[in-house]
């Protein structure tokens, strides 16, 4: 697939004294049909990065093209492929039905008039929003309202859309709903830029993730490198009572361990490389030592989660790996 979105070598500062480098030396390539999560801490860039392809901003220094268009020599070619969703209550007409909100829209990118009506029904169509087509704004829920902005980007049909937290505030179903929408727009061949917290949209959406901190990209790399970049594979968490198990022990034997001692008992967190007949064999060795007068009662295992990466390749680094809390 052709890389729709190429940056290369940017570098941007604020200031007059150009005191705060938001970015520095940043490359990054988003093809056709592609999401790309970018992921960093507050503070790390990804505003400015997105501004930057929106022509929103200049670079201070380095190579931005969209669909081929350069974003200093042909700002008006680029925005006419590029949309963004910030989302939000803004820019909206509450009073207007959302099918009337699209027109209004289209009339207003220049849409021909006699093919605004097959474009307001093939966007209402791809964000699920046709039986609420017809209903005022204002008592569409949150997450209607999210993917009426979402139809408002797609219908002048951009190569390039960049997504802002897009399921922030949404309830779960009213989320994959929207991540459903965008899905299809993705399958439609559109290069998708994602900037989100929200690791959920970056684990079912994401087929790249780019981490970025500090203005400088961390890691570059597909989905299952950066699950697998973290080291383990499964969060594994016993519950006991009777002497705890000890964490220095566990963590030697199985890789990462976390003891929390409370009145009513004991729980063991393990962050383990692999959920294998060795590990249980280890974690059964460590729990039954004889004569220390230790109950389990359960133990779950769970895959890791994307957020377990996060923190421990871009998150806050943890420096011990066992650790024992006492509860009071
Ligand atoms: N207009 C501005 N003037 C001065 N500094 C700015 C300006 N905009 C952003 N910055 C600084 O540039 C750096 C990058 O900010 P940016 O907003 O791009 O980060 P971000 O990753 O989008 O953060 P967040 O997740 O909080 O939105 C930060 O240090 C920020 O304080």
């Amino acid at each position: 697939m052709p890389d729709v979105i190429v940056v290369e070598s940017v570098s941007r500062h604020y200031g007059r004294h150009a005191e705060v480098q938001a970015l520095h030396d940043v490359s990054l390539r988003v093809a056709e049909g592609e999401v790309v999560a970018l992921l960093g801490d507050n503070g790390a860039g990804k505003t400015t990065l997105s501004k930057i392809i929106a022509t929103l901003l200049l670079p201070s220094s380095g190579l931005v093209s969209v669909a081929g268009h350069d974003i200093v020599r042909s700002p008006r070619a680029v925005r006419a492929v590029v949309s963004s969703v910030f989302g939000g209550e803004r820019g909206l007409y509450g009073r207007l039905s959302g099918r009337h909100n699209l027109e209004f829209f289209a009339a207003l990118k220049g849409i021909p008039h006699s093919r605004i009506e097959a474009a307001v029904d093939e966007v209402l169509a791809t964000t699920g929003l046709r039986d609420a087509a017809d209903r005022a704004v204002r008592s569409y829920s949150r997450g209607m309202k999210q993917r009426l902005h979402l139809a408002v980007s797609s219908l002048t049909r951009p190569r390039v859309l960049l997504l802002d937290e897009p399921t922030i505030g949404l309830d779960p179903s009213e989320a994959d709903r929207l991540r459903g929408a965008v899905a299809s727009l993705r399958e439609s061949g559109v290069a998708i830029l994602l900037t989100s917290h929200q690791l959920l949209d970056v684990e079912r959406l994401a087929d790249r993730v780019v981490l970025l901190s500090q203005g400088q990209i961390r890691s570059d790399t597909d989905l299952e490198t950066f699950r697998r970049s973290a080291g383990y594979t499964a969060v594994a968490t016993v519950y006991g009572s009777g002497t705890p198990p000890r964490a220095q022990e566990a963590a030697q034997q199985l890789g990462s361990a976390e003891v929390r001692v409370e009145p009513e008992g004991w729980t063991l967190s393990l962050r383990v490389r692999r959920w294998d007949t060795t590990t249980f064999r280890r974690l059964a060795a460590i729990l039954d030592a004889a004569g220390e007068g230790r109950e389990v009662h359960s133990i779950d295992v769970a895959p890791l989660r994307l957020e377990d990466v996060y923190s421990s390749i871009g998150g806050p680094q943890k420096s011990v790996n066992a650790n024992v809390h006492h509860a009071r």
